[in-house]
């Protein structure tokens, strides 16, 4: 039997993952703006976020929350961080029981510090919560380039049940059962994108990017074991497979941002003249605090939120990473 998809977010990830589901499922995507739904269904494309793009014209979009939701057999999370929490609860009431819910946000919302699938088990107890990430940069994936992604849930069976649903094509969809290790990867890698960002926009040339891709990556996996992911995770697509791609793409939204501020560009001004989402500007802020619940030195986001929230340049951070104590490649630092 074909699992029903219900979406939630008409931005440009949202958009792209409802309309590879469609393909294999019946799928509803709900946004908010009128104009979307009726653009999504009379002319199958979605130009403020995906321009260009042809969506699959089996995709339908409803303004409705409680049409996309009542008669689905999995809701996808198509919202950013900081407000998944309020777009779950409008949906809770029309949700059927022990649906899976899974989410496409990388981030962590700042007022509790917590990952998309705590809060899924938090407001939906039961239900089955995962992610689906991975080096997905949806413009990309858009124009038929293949890619890799990665459905964690702690329950295997339904992992591999979903697989199905995501998996189209070039599009191929492995399972992991580490959800803190993935989740926090794709959250965490942003503020390493910023950075890697940082860095392109001053002209600090490949091998700078490179230091900070790899040592982001041992930044990021410390924290993450910390919390409980496992270091395997971090090693794979989830970790440093988005780390890659996020680090050395200009379509990446937080590549931009640093890449902005490397060129001196204040961030109220890159922020109010993008459309969308940048889930490292936040998330910086969250991870700056979690490095002190955990005790973990965090160099490269402790720089990052300098410029970002304290008015340092970028020519700060760099001098503030060169100075910092050089260790063994294996210890902190
Ligand atoms: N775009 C990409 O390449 C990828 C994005 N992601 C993640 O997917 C998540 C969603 O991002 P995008 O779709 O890219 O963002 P976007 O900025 O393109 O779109 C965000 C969407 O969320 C909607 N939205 C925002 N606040 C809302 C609210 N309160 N109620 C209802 N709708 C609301 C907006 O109207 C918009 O449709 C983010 O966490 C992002 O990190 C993950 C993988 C790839
Ligand atoms: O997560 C992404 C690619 O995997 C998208 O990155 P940005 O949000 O920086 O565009």
């Amino acid at each position: 039997m074909k699992l029903k998809v219900g979406l939630l977010g008409g931005g440009s990830w949202g958009t792209t993952v409802a309309s590879l589901t469609s393909k294999n499922s019946e799928t509803l995507l709900w946004a908010r703006n009128p104009e979307t739904v009726k653009e999504i269904n009379e002319l199958n494309s979605n130009e403020k976020y995906l321009p260009n793009a042809k969506l699959h014209k089996g995709l339908k979009a409803t303004t409705s929350i409680k049409e996309t939701i009542e008669h689905a057999d999995v809701i996808v999370m198509g919202i950013p961080s900081q407000h998944f929490r309020a777009v779950l609860l409008e949906a809770k009431p029309y949700i059927r029981p022990w649906v899976p819910i899974i989410s496409l946000a990388k981030g962590l919302e700042i007022s509790t510090k917590m990952r998309m699938t705590q809060i899924i088990e938090e407001i939906m107890p039961g239900h089955p919560a995962g992610v689906l990430t991975g080096p997905n940069l949806a413009k990309e994936i858009h124009f038929g380039k293949a890619a890799a992604a990665v459905i964690s849930m702690v329950d295997k069976t339904i992992a591999q049940k979903l697989q199905t649903v995501f998996s189209s094509g070039l599009f191929r969809v492995y399972t992991n059962t580490d959800v803190i290790g993935s989740e926090l990867g794709g959250a965490l890698k942003n503020v390493m994108a910023i950075a890697a960002g940082m860095g392109d926009g001053a002209n600090a040339g490949d091998n700078t990017r490179s230091a900070l891709i790899t040592r982001g990556l041992s930044e990021l996996t410390r924290l993450g074991i910390a919390m409980g992911g496992k270091q395997r995770t971090f090693a794979g697509l989830t970790g440093l497979g988005d780390l890659i791609a996020t680090c050395s793409s200009s379509k990446s939204r937080n590549h931009h941002v640093g890449f902005q501020l490397g060129k001196g560009k204040k961030l109220e001004d890159i922020i109010n003249d993008m459309n969308e989402v940048a889930e490292g500007v936040k998330t910086t802020k969250v991870v700056m605090e979690l490095a002190k619940d955990y005790n973990v030195d965090m160099p490269i986001t402790k720089e990052v939120y300098k410029v970002l929230y304290e008015g340092n340049t970028v020519f700060d951070a760099f001098k503030g990473l060169i100075t910092h104590e050089v260790g063994s490649e294996k210890e902190p630092g």
